[in-house]
């Protein structure tokens, strides 16, 4: 990972590429709501110029500008590992929205939303956003919204583990449906719903469809636009993960939620870019697979004054971002990790081992089988 020269600000120099159009990406389950919510939102003024991807045109019709249709079709990164994946047809779809705008056949949009199928796993879209040479230049993530079914969630969430994921990564939850819960029991279902994907989530947003507008779901990245430094803070929402983290004993053991740990780590020491290049790469070669979101603002030895930024998904690492200053008074490193089949403490003895930080309580023979960086078949 080769970090970056510091920039003066995210804008692109004058006269460089011009600046990366955000991309909303809009997941839910089957029915949830996903295209009924986007009718509403390309309803506001704001969200004129938007271009819309969309896999499958349902019984509700967009009256939008340009809504696109775009096939499933899934090809592997040359690493040929399943769970990092881009789409195709999205490339496709992506590089044509750029030629019609760079050829003023389209008017010159500035913002794409891409509605995914009601099972499709997220990575694939975040990954083709991360490492298509020419489309990670052109384009940003902005967010990852992830519509919810009051009704039927907690059944589909029991059942899917899709689903689980879906609201797992999310940077945005918004709950549907909630018209239709007229009784006590019915609210009490709400509740502990909410209770679900908090813990399931607990950096994301979760607001009710009457709240979803363009104002309260987008602009969920790292750059608001109105905002010249980036915001980290509430990217990150380090401080909400790990409030949460105490909490998530409480999870039945046989959900799918069970599986999913959200966790930060933080510390005061400078890392030196080439440790953190060798704890990232160590933690995307051993538990690539399981990190299902990954966040962070990490203070370097080499320049404490210009932290760097990460963004990753699974195995798929986002080109890390160099900031000119820290945008706030903390100027901790903070990771925040969404992981699946993993335990945090792994993570976490292996991140301190990159510090250097000594496993006092250990016992002699738990501290060799407990190395995180024992060779295989040594380490627990
Ligand atoms: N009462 C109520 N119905 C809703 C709400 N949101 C969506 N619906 C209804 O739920 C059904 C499915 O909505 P869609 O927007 O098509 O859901 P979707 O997620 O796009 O569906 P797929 O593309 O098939 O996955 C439609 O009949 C909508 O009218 C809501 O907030 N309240």
């Amino acid at each position: 990972m080769p970090v970056p020269a510091s920039e003066d600000s995210p804008a692109p120099p004058r006269r460089g590429p011009p600046p990366p159009i955000p991309v909303t990406v809009l997941t839910g389950f089957l029915g949830a709501g996903k295209t009924t919510l986007l009718n509403r939102l390309l309803a506001d003024p704001a969200l004129a110029d938007t271009a819309v991807l969309i896999n499958e045109f349902g019984e509700i019709g967009l009256d939008h500008l340009f809504v696109r249709p775009v096939e499933e079709g899934i090809v592997m990164l040359s690493s040929g590992c399943l769970c990092c994946t881009v789409r195709g047809d999205l490339v496709a779809a992506l590089e044509d929205l750029l030629r019609g705008r760079d050829n003023d056949r389209l008017p010159p949009f500035s913002r794409v939303i891409i509605e995914t199928t009601g099972l499709a796993d997220p990575a694939p879209v975040l990954h083709t956003l991360m490492t298509h040479p020419y489309l990670a230049m052109r384009y940003r993530l902005d967010g990852l919204v992830c519509v919810v079914d009051a009704v039927n969630a907690a059944a589909t969430l029991d059942a899917q583990e899709e689903a689980v994921k879906q609201a797992a990564m999310a940077d945005r939850l918004v709950l549907t449906k909630t018209d239709l819960l007229a009784t006590a029991e019915d609210a009490q279902a709400l509740d502990a719903l909410k209770a679900r994907l908090k813990r399931l989530a607990p950096g994301a947003v979760l607001l009710d469809v009457a709240d979803a507008s363009a104002a309260t779901l987008l602009n969920a990245g790292l750059y608001d636009p109105s905002a010249k430094i980036p915001d980290v803070a509430r990217w990150l929402a380090a401080e909400a993960v790990a409030a949460a983290a105490t909490g998530t004993d409480e999870v039945e053991p046989n959900h799918h939620d069970s599986r999913i740990r959200a966790f930060t780590l933080a510390t005061d020491a400078a890392i030196p870019a080439a440790t953190l290049d060798l704890f990232l790469e160590l933690l995307r070669a051993t538990h690539g697979a399981n990190v299902l979101r990954l966040k962070g603002i990490v203070k370097l030895k080499e320049d404490e004054t210009t932290p760097v930024v990460l963004h990753g998904v699974q195995h798929v690492l986002h080109p890390p971002v160099r900031l000119p200053a820290w945008p706030d008074d903390d100027h901790r490193t903070r990771l925040v990790m969404i992981v699946r089949d993993l335990d945090p403490k792994v993570i976490e003895r292996l991140f301190n081992a990159f510090l250097g930080v000594p496993e006092v309580d250990a016992p002699d023979r738990a501290a060799l089988t407990d190395n995180p960086l024992a060779p295989p078949g040594l380490a627990r």
